[in-house]
């Protein structure tokens, strides 16, 4: 009698066959026309981790204000942004997946997503299901977590696999800031500029969210008091969004070696009225401006790759605002986009996962 063809036992998470690497980022319009900015919007803005109000309040927000005014608007600045390749983040997106895919070799296979948009979640996770991969890493791309960024993403993920038969073994990458040639990457951009020119000043500014969502994230229970609290990052805080911002600025100034008092952190992008994580980067521009320093050079530390809020909202709106509060030189440090480091950053996340 034949005996059976015995299988090696799986053990730890690690499955035999190839692994599957998705990257996901938070997505952009699928072109700067008002019809897709406003798709993309509601969307995105629909999601209950990202305008965390009850669904009546924001469909009303959406639906009432942000898809009839917003984005008309929104569309204007997506054109600014928009190159021949089309949008930024988008673009670099792809550019990262062909070169980790070739770092990685043929025992993975990278997919781009986006969390809104394309291409989607979904489509990237069917791809490996009919690859019959069921190891799967998923990296967000975004260096701090927060439950509307690298939350929304695990919950888009879990969703999709919770109706499949077999439900792959899937490791997530929660937040890398610590990683070191992340922060390296960064720091070699910014040399660039820190070599040629004698800035005054440099601004960290951060994607903003609203307090509440920190607040809600705090399972120690009011350890995060938005002031000095999040200045340092340790066991009870190390889900405050804000601390692992100050974390990743402390980082960043040790390994270019800015001085004390030469530097600020900071928030952009608040929407409504509620209490956003401060201090805004708009404050500290013009109390900047009235202190007479006049050159600035602006790193944006919670994006990958350049965006709507980089290229345009720190580039371009923030310089205006500079010049306009009296100051002369504002310069963007460039996002991480297709740089080496960034691709051995991600080598080194899967490999380790
Ligand atoms: C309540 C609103 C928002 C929260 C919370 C929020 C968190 C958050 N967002 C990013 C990364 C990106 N956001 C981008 C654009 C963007 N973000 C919001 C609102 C919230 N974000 C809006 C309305 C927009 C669109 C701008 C506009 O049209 O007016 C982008 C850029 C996308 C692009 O296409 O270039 C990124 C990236 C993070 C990391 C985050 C939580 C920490
Ligand atoms: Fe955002
Ligand atoms: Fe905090």
């Amino acid at each position: 009698m034949e005996s059976p063809v015995l299988l090696p036992p799986v053990t730890g998470t690690k499955s035999p066959g190839k692994t599957g690497v998705l990257i996901v980022n938070l997505g952009t319009p699928d072109s700067p026309s008002v019809p897709d900015v406003r798709k993309y919007l509601r969307e995105f803005l629909m999601d209950s981790r990202v305008i965390d109000i009850p669904y009546i309040q924001r469909s009303f927000l959406i639906n009432g204000i942000i898809a009839p005014f917003r984005a008309p608007k929104s569309a204007k600045v997506y054109k600014q942004l928009w190159a021949e390749t089309g949008s930024p983040l988008k673009y670099y997106g792809h550019v990262v997946e062909r070169e980790l895919q070739n770092a990685l070799g043929s025992e993975y296979v990278v997919k781009l997503a986006m969390r809104y948009q394309s291409p989607s979640i979904k489509a990237g996770l069917d791809e490996f299901q009919q690859l019959g991969l069921t190891d799967i890493v998923v990296i967000p791309f975004f260096p701090q977590y927060a439950s509307a960024s690298t939350g929304s993403v695990y919950e888009k993920v879990m969703d999709i696999v919770k109706d499949w038969q077999v439900i792959p073994a899937i490791r997530f990458i929660n937040r890398f800031l610590e990683h070191p040639k992340f922060i390296e990457g960064f720091v070699q951009l910014g040399r660039k500029y820190l070599s040629t020119y004698e800035y005054d000043h440099v601004v960290f500014s951060y994607h903003g969210l609203p307090e509440r969502q920190i607040t809600k994230g705090d399972v120690a229970h009011n350890v995060c008091q938005f002031g000095t609290c999040c200045e340092s990052l340790h066991a009870m805080n190390q889900h405050c969004y804000r601390a692992q911002c100050f974390e990743t600025t402390r980082r960043l100034v040790r390994e270019l070696g800015i001085p004390e008092g030469k530097y600020t952190t900071c928030f952009q992008s608040r929407l409504g009225r509620t209490p956003w994580i401060k201090p805004y980067t708009d404050d500290i521009i013009r109390e900047l401006g009235a202190k007479g320093v006049k050159s600035v050079l602006a790193f944006s530390p919670s994006f990958v790759a350049d965006c709507l809020e980089t290229t345009i909202e720190v580039g371009v709106e923030y310089k205006e605002l500079f010049e306009a509060a009296g100051g002369e030189h504002w310069q963007l440090v460039e996002s991480l986009n297709d740089s080496p480091l960034w691709i051995e950053t991600l080598v080194d996340l899967v490999k380790t996962a």
